[in-house]
């Protein structure tokens, strides 16, 4: 069974439309890279999958199923600008929320709950941080306490929105790293990513979106220089070549 499906989806901000027929089809066990110029409706795109902005047409189902039956299964990575970071919490308790979904609103988290979300954020390389505002951590730490929300989650799919932008070397290594061990333990996960030059060594799959679809496949198949030129409206200089 896939582990999304998604028919002729349209969605616009007032009269901008941003989708227009989106179609495309998940397996589970694979690393995507949504790739597709700037304003080409890839954060839109995530946000009316997770029924964060609405969708005018289309369908969608995640294993099978509705996203709020799935919603427990599903982990999203937001981009790191639209969160507010002045939120007077530290990092431990921004990685325990992520278990909120198994706990309950309204349960407080207990002392197992607190030792997996300092696992994750030791898996991220965090655990120094656990007690610091997240108001005083760098760019890249804040990218690793977010990784480190979404790991501890237990998701079998995960959307990332740019986790790799405005990262060092050393954040972009811890980052793919876990996208990889997410992946080899089967887990399906989607990412918008923005640098090219990275794309075959990072991902196995391509969804090339410009408010459509134009191609989407496994890497080697589809992230053509043709594909990657139509997408971009050929505007873009081919980087394999340089
Ligand atoms: N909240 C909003 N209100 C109105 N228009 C918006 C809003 N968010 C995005 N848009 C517009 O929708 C289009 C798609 O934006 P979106 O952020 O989905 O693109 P993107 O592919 O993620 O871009 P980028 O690579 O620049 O992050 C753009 O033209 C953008 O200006």
């Amino acid at each position: 069974m896939s582990v999304i499906e998604v028919q002729g989806i349209t969605a616009s901000y007032r009269k901008n439309q941003v989708l227009k027929d989106v179609n495309f089809t998940v397996e589970p066990g694979t690393l995507t890279a949504i790739i597709g110029p700037n304003g080409a409706g890839k954060s839109t795109l995530l946000k009316v999958l997770l029924e964060l902005h609405p969708k005018l047409s289309g369908s969608t189902a995640f294993f099978g199923s509705s996203l709020q039956k799935m919603k427990k299964r599903i982990g999203y990575v937001p981009q790191r600008g639209s969160v507010d970071w002045d939120f007077p919490t530290n990092a431990l308790d921004v990685v325990t929320m992520g278990l909120y979904g198994q706990i309950g609103w309204l349960r407080r988290p207990n002392r197992s709950h607190r030792e997996r979300a300092m696992a994750c954020l030791e898996q991220m390389g965090m655990a120094d941080y656990a007690n610091r505002q997240i108001s005083q951590l760098s760019g890249g730490q804040q990218q690793r306490v977010f990784l480190a929300r979404a790991l501890v989650q237990e998701a079998d799919l995960y959307f990332m929105d740019e986790p790799l932008a405005g990262v060092d070397a050393a954040t972009e290594k811890a980052i793919m790293h876990t996208l990889k061990e997410l992946k080899d333990r089967g887990k399906t996960v989607m990412v918008v990513h923005h640098d090219l030059q990275t794309v075959e060594d990072y991902f196995d799959h391509v969804l090339l979106l410009n408010r459509s679809v134009w191609a989407h496949g496994p890497t080697e198949e589809v992230f053509t220089q043709e594909n990657v030129y139509r997408t971009y409206g050929g505007t873009l200089r081919w980087m394999k070549e340089a």
